[in-house]
């Protein structure tokens, strides 16, 4: 199965030293010192640091040599996939959907960003647990790789496993994309917690309380419960909020002492989802009636409102049943 990249960002980097381990890969990188640094000196010097990465590895600055592949890795962050797989040449090729986002704007989630266009290409959604830089380091991994057609997603499974990389199989692709993009969110929201020094008490309360928005929003879309209390919903929602390793929890880190949305996000050039997909998430749960008080919280702290007020009135809520 020959394997091909769409974003050398850190993740897409991370998937093509996977994918390197049973053969040739060709990554297609937006910045041309991105492409270079890859095929001069095995290195992505700008995304993925300090690893050495396979030469079964060759980076491509034009989404047209991505044709004739057997499988196609979509890692563009949320916002930019539309834009480039509208450019690449898929017709029926799958693609696997791994970055973790809603489109701003549409509300879409990526699978259904992906196929409207190309509606003829198989959709496979890859998710979980996955800080880059370990798995590029070969650092055991497991991982959620749904799929409706199981044949197809067995032969993936196969192509891309390793004894460090464990794609667990699920049917359920709704469900895996809904929980890496509602993580990211309350990934930020459990940043907060640790810049405002809130303690650890807070964090588990946070996490098990966005749990339960996370699978509000899940099942109302038809996602099923074990999937989001899988590796794509509740094992990827533990790593993120857990670790400064995190874009999102970094970003939330910055909110709860007090700095500004605007200044943490000016000029970066590594992508923290949450903050895009946090505005349409809380509007999409409002237009459905879907509690997601975290969520909502977030968007008033990126919308600017301060720590402090944010957090006294997510504490200041009514009492309620826990289920
Ligand atoms: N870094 C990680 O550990 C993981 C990231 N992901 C997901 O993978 C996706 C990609 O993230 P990373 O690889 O981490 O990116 P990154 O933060 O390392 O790099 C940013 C990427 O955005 C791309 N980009 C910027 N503007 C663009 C545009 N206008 N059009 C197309 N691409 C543009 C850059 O070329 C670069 O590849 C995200 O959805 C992220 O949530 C998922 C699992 C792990
Ligand atoms: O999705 C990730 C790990 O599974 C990466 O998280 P961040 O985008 O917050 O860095």
């Amino acid at each position: 199965m020959r394997i091909g990249v769409i974003g050398g960002g850190a993740w897409g980097t991370a998937l093509a030293q996977v994918a390197a381990r049973g053969g040739d890969v060709l990554l297609w990188a937006r910045e041309t010192e991105v492409v270079e640094g890859i095929n001069a000196r095995q290195e992505n010097a700008a995304f993925l640091p300090g690893v050495p990465l396979s030469p079964a590895i060759r980076a491509t600055a034009l989404l047209s040599d991505l044709a004739e592949h057997d499988a196609l890795l979509v890692v563009a962050p949320a916002q930019h996939v539309g834009a480039v797989l509208a450019e690449t040449p898929v017709g029926r090729t799958p693609l696997v959907l791994c970055a973790k986002g809603i489109e701003a704007g549409s509300r879409r989630l990526v699978g259904d960003v992906a196929q409207a266009v190309h509606p003829d290409a198989p959709i496979a959604v890859l998710s979980g647990p996955t800080f880059a830089h370990e798995v590029a380091a070969g650092l055991p991994t497991a991982v959620t790789l749904a799929c409706a057609d199981e044949a197809l997603q067995a032969r993936l499974a196969e192509r891309l496993a390793s004894p460090t990389f464990r794609p667990y199989a699920s049917t359920d692709v709704i469900g895996a994309e809904i929980g890496g993009a509602v993580k990211n969110v309350l990934a930020i929201a459990c940043g907060v917690v640790e810049g405002a020094g809130l303690g650890q008490n807070a964090r588990a309360a946070l996490i098990a309380r966005g749990f339960a928005e996370m699978t509000r929003f899940g099942m109302a879309r038809g996602a099923r419960a074990e999937t989001l209390a899988g590796l794509s919903g509740l094992g990827d929602l533990v790593l993120t909020c857990s670790s400064t390793s995190s874009r999102n929890f970094s970003l939330g880190v910055g909110l709860g002492r007090g700095e500004r949305a605007p200044d943490l996000l000016a000029d970066r050039r590594t992508v923290a989802e949450g903050a895009f997909t946090a505005p349409v998430l809380a509007e999409a749960a409002a237009e459905a009636g879907i509690d997601m008080p975290i969520t909502a919280a977030v968007c008033r702290l990126l919308g600017g409102v301060p720590a402090g007020e944010v957090i006294e009135g997510l504490l200041a809520r009514p009492l309620r049943d826990e289920a």
